[in-house]
C-alpha cells in the first residue's frame, strides 16, 4: 500500500485488518462551545474597500505583477465581498479557469476576513468545492464570512458565484484560520522581505492595526 495523505505518521492513523484508516481530521463544524463572530467596532463601514495587506501578496498585492489583485469590501455583517475576473493567465484547461488560482481565490477573500475581527490569521485548513467550470473572461463574486469562533480557531466559510452576486454557484470552500501573532511572519519570512516590510511605513501601520483588539 502507497503512503497515505499525511505520510504514513502513526499519530494520524490507525491499522484495521492490513488497511491504514486515516482518523478524522479537526472537523470545519464549529464545536458546541464555539462563539458568534464579533465585528470589530474599527472594523471598515459597509462597501469600505479592504486595501491589501501587503502589496507583494499574491492575492490582494497591488504591486504583485503575477498576482490576482483582489480587492475585497467590508459587508454588513462579519463578511467580505470581492469580485475577481478570470484572465487567460489563470487557465488551467483551455479557456477554463484553474482550480488553484480558484482556491487561492478563496483563500485570500477568506483572510481579508481579519480586518472585520482586527485579528491576524493564517489558513490551517482549507476545503473547496468545485461546482461548475468558470471560463476566462469570467467575473466570479466572492462573499467570505466568519461563521463561529474558538479560541484561535476561526471557522469561516466562502462562496464564487458567476453572472452575478446571486448567480449560480461555482466554487465554495469551508476553511478553519489560526489566530497568529505578528511575529509569526518575522520568524517565519525570508529576512530580505521581512526587513524591507519593516521598513515600509505603510506595512508597518498595517499590522500596528491589529495591535489593539478589546
Ligand atoms: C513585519 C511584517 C508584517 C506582515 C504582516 C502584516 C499584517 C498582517 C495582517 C493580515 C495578514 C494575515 C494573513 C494573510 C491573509 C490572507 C492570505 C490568505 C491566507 C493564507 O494563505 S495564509 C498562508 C497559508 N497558511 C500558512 O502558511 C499556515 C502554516 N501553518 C502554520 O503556521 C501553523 O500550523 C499554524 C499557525 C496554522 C498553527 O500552528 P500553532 O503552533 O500556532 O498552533 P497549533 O498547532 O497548536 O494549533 C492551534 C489549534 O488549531 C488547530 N489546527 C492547527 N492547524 C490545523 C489544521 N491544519 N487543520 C485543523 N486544525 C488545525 C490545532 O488542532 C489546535 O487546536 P486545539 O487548540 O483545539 O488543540
Amino acid at each position: 500500500m502507497g503512503p497515505a495523505w499525511h505520510g504514513g505518521d502513526p499519530a494520524l492513523c490507525t491499522a484495521v485488518g492490513s488497511a491504514l484508516v486515516t482518523a478524522p481530521k479537526t472537523s470545519l463544524t464549529p464545536p458546541p462551545g464555539a462563539l458568534a463572530p464579533q465585528r470589530h467596532p474599527e472594523a471598515p463601514a459597509p462597501g469600505e474597500p479592504i486595501g491589501s495587506h501587503y502589496d507583494q501578496c499574491f492575492g490582494c498585492g497591488t504591486g504583485q505583477p503575477h498576482g490576482l489583485h483582489l480587492q475585497a469590501r467590508a459587508g454588513e455583517g462579519v463578511n467580505v465581498i470581492a469580485e475577481f475576473t478570470v484572465t487567460p493567465d489563470h487557465q488551467g484547461a483551455p479557456g477554463l479557469a484553474h482550480g488553484g488560482v480558484l482556491a487561492s481565490a478563496l483563500d485570500e477573500t477568506l483572510g481579508a476576513l481579519n480586518w472585520m475581527m482586527h485579528v491576524i490569521s493564517v489558513t490551517g485548513r482549507l476545503e473547496t468545492d468545485f461546482l461548475r467550470p468558470v471560463p476566462v473572461e469570467t467575473v466570479l463574486h466572492l462573499d467570505a464570512q466568519v461563521r463561529a469562533v474558538d479560541g484561535r480557531k476561526i471557522y469561516c466559510s466562502a462562496t464564487g458565484r458567476i453572472g452575478g452576486p446571486d448567480g449560480p454557484l461555482a466554487v465554495r470552500a469551508d476553511a478553519l484560520f489560526i489566530e497568529v501573532k505578528v511575529e509569526h511572519f518575522i520568524d517565519n519570512g525570508r529576512d530580505e522581505e521581512i526587513r524591507a516590510a519593516m521598513e515600509d511605513p505603510d506595512q508597518v501601520r498595517r499590522a500596528r492595526a491589529f495591535e489593539v483588539n478589546p
